[in-house]
């Protein structure tokens, strides 16, 4: 039985780090394992300008543990008044390495997202000219389509029309939760990819609603029947290059989690690590773990990959069952199974 594995030291493609008291208590669990991450714009006010993207990268940088070497690859928040200019300009300069699409409605601070999609058509051709990333948040808002059903009827009625609209473009279909995610990115060879993430991959929507509505494993898109979990599986464990680690690692505090109206979001950074090798190893694929984690991601986003390495170890994972912060207690995600890997 394998005792360790090394791989390159990973990344994570889709990570929320919020701001102030938040984020200071949340960047060590993600700069302790990953060397870089996409950063989600979602803030409230939100990532819009090359200004807003570099002030928000500064604070980040200035909460980075002194010991912890981590990149934030910056993202700008994509509004119906997003200036094709300066996102040109932010990319040339190397500010950022992303724009991130919310359907208006969408997710946790999405108001300012995008309702009407050829507004937006000018960034996204500049974007197809500049071989920048889009990032998508996959749903329709349409109060007439089942939530259940909210990324399929996306991939029809907005994202295959965008891509048909601009065939350069680049884009990253974000948090795949469905088989016809997997099937439409495995359907096409060019300019997309798919990040997939840690509670996915381990939950269905029994663990949020069967035997009692349970909160903290509510996260957009919600999970959806095993038989799609098990289409992410496949889709993670298989090798594809499309398909990359993006943890959505997305804290609230318990407090707002547990109202009559929580909040989205599961907070997987402390113990992604760990859970992925369960799973690559329950599903005979702990060789393509470091594809998944560590070398897809960056060949996406055409960046070189690190350099340093991470060993995992045969060891019961010790991690808090929330972590503290100033606005209280976040809850870690728990992976409803035990874990045999711990990050070295
Ligand atoms: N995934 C979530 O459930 N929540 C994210 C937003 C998002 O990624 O959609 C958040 O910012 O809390
Ligand atoms: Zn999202
Ligand atoms: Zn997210």
């Amino acid at each position: 039985m394998t005792q360790t594995l090394t791989i390159r030291r990973p990344d994570d493609w889709h990570l929320h780090l919020r701001d102030g008291d938040m984020l200071r208590a949340v960047m060590p669990h993600t700069s302790r394992h990953f060397a870089r991450a996409i950063i989600m714009p979602n803030l409230v006010p939100p990532v819009v300008t090359a200004a807003d993207a570099r002030a928000y990268r500064d604070r980040i940088q200035a909460a980075i543990p002194a010991d912890h070497s981590f990149t934030p690859l910056m993202t700008l928040y994509l509004t119906e008044n997003t200036d094709p200019a300066d996102v040109a300009a932010a990319h040339a300069e190397g500010l950022i390495n992303a724009v991130k699409l919310y359907p208006a409605g969408a997710t946790t601070n999405s108001a300012s997202g995008v309702s009407d999609f050829s507004k937006v058509a000018g960034v996204l051709e500049k974007m197809a000219e500049i071989g920048l990333p889009l990032c998508t948040h996959g749903e329709v808002t349409n109060a007439d389509v089942d939530i259940f059903d909210r990324e399929a009827v996306f991939i029809d009625r907005v994202l295959d029309p965008i891509r048909r609209n601009h065939p350069e473009l680049r884009v990253v279909m974000e948090h795949i939760t469905t088989a016809n995610a997997a099937d439409y990115v495995k359907a096409n060879d060019k300019n997309l990819g798919a990040t997939i993430t840690t509670h996915h991959l381990v939950i269905n929507r029994n663990h949020i609603l069967a035997g009692g509505i349970k909160p903290h494993y509510y996260c957009l898109p919600v999970a959806k029947r095993e038989e799609h979990r098990i289409a992410l599986r496949a889709a993670a464990t298989s090798g594809d290059p499309r398909f990359f680690l993006g943890t959505d690692s997305a804290p609230h505090t318990d407090e707002n989690k547990l109202l009559p109206c929580g909040c989205a979001g599961c907070f997987t950074a402390p113990n992604t690590m760990s859970i992925l090798a369960e799973v690559f190893e329950q599903d005979g694929a702990l060789d393509k773990l470091e594809g998944f984690a560590s070398l897809n991601g960056p060949a996406f986003y055409r960046l070189p990959v690190n350099e340093d390495t991470l060993t995992l170890v045969r060891e019961t994972p010790a991690y808090p069952e929330n972590i503290p912060t100033p606005e209280g207690p976040v809850t870690v995600f728990d992976p409803a199974m035990p874990l045999h890997w711990s990050v070295k």
